[in-house]
């Protein structure tokens, strides 16, 4: 790596001990001085104990400011726990508030002082680092924040007062705050009156569902400032240019565990004031050329729809509903015909068995994005093994009876499954894994869920198989002819058809329903398009830990 010049060298007294402090355009290192000498007052002196130094990266310092040793008090008004008694020989200190990683991808904000001799020197130190933040394009200084009161354990507010709001106020930034109303409150403000010019980002407090709304309102109001028509499946959608933060405060934060590592306000916090930036594809998804919804995570029929719609009529059980219902569906074991077909990602790097995830400046979305995938013309393959499939057109086309049918545009990694439902599935590659569970034993099935707990590779079975593709479609069986599908509207008139249909009845339904990032789809019939990278978050991927895992230093030093 190149060398950086030095902006900045003195010796300042920390914890009563000389330091050497040197800032370059990358770095603010402190390191103790080894001479006898150093000793201020009280120390005590570990003669074999070597201090390796400590390094932070000015793009993860979140401020810096004067400290009135008499008072206790920071430039900013607020109190600061006197890091040590003032010294008559360094009367004169400064407070630098870096970002520190913590054990799981956990983010926290630490202080360190430094003691000055000069009031002269402390000011060129506080100017000089101000003048390397100052510097940094990517933070945002203004922010739109929603905050879903009902969220989760009803939360939203308190961790927002109490975790975010003090970080954002330490780093400047200021903020509009909307406690939403309602339901769509957040999306509806977004797609119409919002005054997005002034801010720099979006910060969406709450859970996946809150998230969702954030991301439809801010596509919508995207196209719409853009001229572009969303309702067709063909129209290239405009990306978005302002970014999103999530600050995790709902049941389901799956969203946040994927794109940072850990469900932590804190930490979402922190990566909003550092400006991280992490791209995400969308998925748009029509019914008969009428736009349904954007999915970001999972789009699931079969299993994980029976398992949202069951416990969507059980909301009265709390978040024990979805343990119930799953459990119910396992047991029911119902399997659901129909087509699938889609368009493979051929020409794209990556596949979704090649146990490589998506992390932290992943080279694969990287180099996808440079091949816009969407655009290629994709090249269809018949499955030389499989009798039920064909190619038409481009598209491969799979017939079949399905206990699921799963789209991943990202692992759905989450607390309860740490490898997610497609652990090599990315983030931001412009590809969805599709995921195809044919009818098999109730214990094979049982075996496949198990190995989402586990390494094990939930690919590796005869009844499952998996494709990297950029749209696909699915046609239930006993709809096949029809024009219109409308499930709630037809389901009953289907239904009754398809017991006629099968000699004993005890059957299968014939439609399970969609479970769209946890909202239940109207229609069976979809058609799914990956937008490459539509939106953007405050966030990094998930950091590969450092080998040799650091000994993080106390804080508030
Ligand atoms: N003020 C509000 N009153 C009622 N509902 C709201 C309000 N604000 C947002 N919502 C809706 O609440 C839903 C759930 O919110 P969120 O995702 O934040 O919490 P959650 O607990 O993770 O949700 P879920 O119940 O889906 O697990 C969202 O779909 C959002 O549209």
């Amino acid at each position: 790596m190149e060398k950086q010049p030095r902006l900045l060298a003195s010796q300042l007294l920390l914890k009563n001990c000389v330091f050497e402090v040197s800032l370059n355009r990358v770095f603010l290192t402190w390191k103790e001085v080894s001479t006898k000498k150093k000793r201020v007052s009280g120390s005590i002196h570990h003669p074999f104990k070597v201090d390796p130094g400590h390094s932070v990266r000015v793009s993860e310092v979140l401020a810096v400011g004067e400290l009135d040793l008499d008072s206790g008090m920071k430039e900013d008004g607020r109190w600061q726990k006197m890091p040590q008694k003032p010294t008559e020989a360094y009367p004169h200190a400064f407070t630098v508030s870096y970002v520190e990683r913590a054990r799981h991808h956990r983010w926290r904000c630490c202080d360190v002082t430094f003691h000055c001799q000069e009031w002269a020197l402390c000011q060129q130190w506080v100017q000089t680092i101000r003048e390397q933040l100052a510097a940094l394009t990517g933070r945002p200084k203004h922010l739109l924040v929603y905050i879903n009161p009902y969220g989760g354990k009803q939360q939203g507010k308190r961790i927002y007062q109490q975790k975010v709001a003090p970080l954002f106020a330490r780093a400047s930034i200021s903020t509009d705050v909307i406690v939403t109303e309602h339901a769509n409150h957040a999306r509806d403000h977004l797609r119409t009156e919002a005054e997005l010019k002034q801010y720099d980002g979006v910060v969406c407090v709450g859970g996946d569902g809150m998230f969702s709304e954030i991301v439809h309102g801010l596509v919508s109001r995207t196209q719409t400032d853009n001229g572009i028509d969303q309702i067709s499946p063909e129209e290239k959608l405009v990306a978005c240019t302002l970014r999103i933060g999530i600050i995790p405060a709902g049941s389901t934060d799956c969203i946040c565990y994927a794109t940072i590592g850990i469900n932590d306000p804190v930490t979402s916090a922190l990566h909003i004031i550092v400006g991280d930036t992490q791209p995400m594809d969308v998925c748009s998804v029509h019914h008969n050329n009428a736009f349904l919804r954007y999915s970001l995570s999972l789009l699931g029929y079969g299993f994980y729809g029976d398992v949202l719609a069951d416990s969507e009529r059980k909301r009265w059980m709390g978040p024990a509903r979805y343990d119930f219902s799953g459990f119910k569906t396992f047991m029911t074991h119902n399997y659901y015909e129909g087509t699938v077909s889609f368009q493979p990602a051929t020409d794209t790097l990556g596949t979704p068995r090649d146990k490589s995830p998506c992390r932290a400046g992943c080279l694969v979305c990287l180099h996808n994005k440079r091949l816009c995938p969407e655009h290629s013309p994709a090249k269809c393959m018949a499955d030389p093994d499989s009798s039920d499939s064909e190619c038409e057109g481009g598209w491969r086309v799979i017939r079949g009876k399905f206990l699921a049918i799963n789209a991943a545009s990202m692992s759905c990694a989450c607390p309860r499954s740490p490898m997610g439902l497609s652990p090599a599935a990315h983030l931001a590659d412009g590809t969805a894994d599709l995921i195809l569970v044919r009818k098999c034993s109730r214990f094979n099935f049982l075996r496949h869920l198990l190995r989402h707990t586990s390494k094990d590779d939930q690919f590796d079975m005869t009844f499952v198989e998996v494709h990297r593709v950029k749209r696909f479609r699915f046609l239930p069986r006993h709809c096949q002819n029809d024009s219109e599908l409308d499930l709630r509207e037809n389901g009953k008139r289907l239904f009754s058809q398809i017991c006629r249909d099968h000699p004993a009845c005890g059957c299968s339904p014939a439609f399970s329903s969609w479970n769209c990032d946890g909202e239940v789809l109207p229609h069976a019939a979809i058609e799914v398009r990956v937008h490459c990278q539509l939106i953007r978050l405050f966030a990094r991927g998930i950091e590969d830990p450092p080998v040799f895992e650091e000994v993080p230093t106390p804080c508030g030093i």
